[in-house]
């Protein structure tokens, strides 16, 4: 994406061929700051610390991650360790085991002498895929949003709402509810985005508004709760959110504070996407709310808030009531039921079985 006249993916390798450097999103929106990984520890921290986020993120940086090990001792222990520990670091998004395993089924059967080159080419095709799967979501959202468009009065804009951040910075590039914004929105689509804070972290007023500011895509950010209200008004002509894993029968887990924007849209009429790229869908599982991990964050992510003081400086702030408990559970399930319709890289699909197993039998039998 182009950051200030710069493009930019949100991982790349470095000039030296091996090292990784990633955009360290815990800085945002202060400040644009990039970081250098060398190590498999080095990747661990970049996932569990949320210096990357985003599930197709974590996916590219775990590949990545079995690149630096492999580096250092390439190993059938040490590409299993590897795997493991990089899978420790964050529970909920598949992209994270599928990024892995599909690693690992390509690499143990090498030569150790040969995987390091081979981890290397397969972590660059997975971040080109990515991008690639992105793009076709983009045009097949971009269709929505044009019908939406076609029934707006001169001067009208299509309002979307978004939670959290399913943008360029949650992929390699473009975004997967992001990209039929930015498409839309390149091709002369009068629109504006409703973004939510998403607290705790903050991923909607940090990272969405950030980069759709940069884009140049008229935005508003609200509090988390003022969603349905702006349903009810008739503020909002569709929501479109990412997702971090999605069941076999089209159950989506995402962040906190989702399935309650879902609810709100069901009651209001309003139509409720979710951008699904193919890598996200956990064919394993058919009931989301049963059988879907939700990892549970610190809660001083609660507890604190960072920000920018009027004097310029970062600084972090107590905002609970000192001895209070707090919970801090990082995403939620919405039921198939709730969800319009699944935008993914094959098309739009009716959030059932049948309609994602017609979409990708491949991906059933593999
Ligand atoms: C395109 S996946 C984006 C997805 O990931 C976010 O979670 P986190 O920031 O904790 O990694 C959020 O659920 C987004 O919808």
């Amino acid at each position: 994406m182009n950051v200030d006249g710069q493009k930019y993916r949100t991982i790349w390798l470095a000039e030296d061929g091996w090292a990784v450097e990633i955009i360290d999103q815990t800085r945002f929106p202060h400040s644009f700051e990039t970081t250098r990984l060398e190590n498999l520890q080095d990747a661990a921290h970049a996932i569990r610390s949320m210096q990357v986020r985003g599930a197709p993120l974590i996916g590219a940086t775990a590949a990545y991650g079995i690149c630096l090990a492999l580096r250092a001792d390439a190993s059938d222990v040490s590409l299993m360790e590897a795997c493991s520990t990089l899978l420790e670091t964050r529970p909920t998004a598949v992209n994270l085991r599928w990024a892995l395993d599909l690693m690992r089924k390509a690499l143990l059967p090498l030569h150790p002498e040969e995987r390091a080159a081979a981890a290397y080419t397969l972590a660059n095709q997975i971040c080109d895929e990515d991008i690639a799967t992105n793009m076709a979501i983009g045009l097949h959202g971009a269709e929505i949003i044009a019908n939406i468009a076609r029934t707006k009065k001169a001067g009208e804009r299509v309002n979307i709402l978004t939670h959290c951040n399913a943008g360029w910075l949650a992929t390699v590039d473009m975004g997967t509810a992001t990209a039929p914004i930015y498409m839309s929105h390149d091709g002369g689509v009068p629109l504006h985005v409703w973004v939510d804070e998403t607290r705790p972290r903050n991923q909607g007023a940090f990272l969405t508004a950030w980069e759709l500011g940069k884009h140049g895509v008229p935005h508003t950010v609200i509090v988390d709760n003022a969603g349905g209200h702006l349903m009810q008004q008739g503020e909002v002509d569709l929501v479109i959110v990412g997702t971090d894993r999605t069941t076999a029968t089209g159950d989506v887990c995402n962040k906190i504070g989702t399935y309650l924007k879902a609810l709100a849209a069901k009651d209001c009429g309003v139509p409720f996407y979710v951008a699904l790229p193919s890598p996200t869908i956990d064919f394993t599982l058919s009931d989301g709310l049963q059988q879907i991990p939700i990892e549970e964050r610190s809660g001083d992510e609660v507890r604190a808030m960072t920000g920018r003081t009027a004097a310029g400086s970062v600084e972090t702030i107590e905002i609970v009531a000192s001895g209070s408990d707090v919970a801090n559970p990082a995403f939620d399930v919405t039921p198939a039921r709730l969800i319009t319709g699944l935008i993914t890289e094959r098309g739009v699909l009716e959030a059932n079985g049948k309609a994602i197993a017609t979409a990708f039998p491949d991906r059933i039998s593999a």
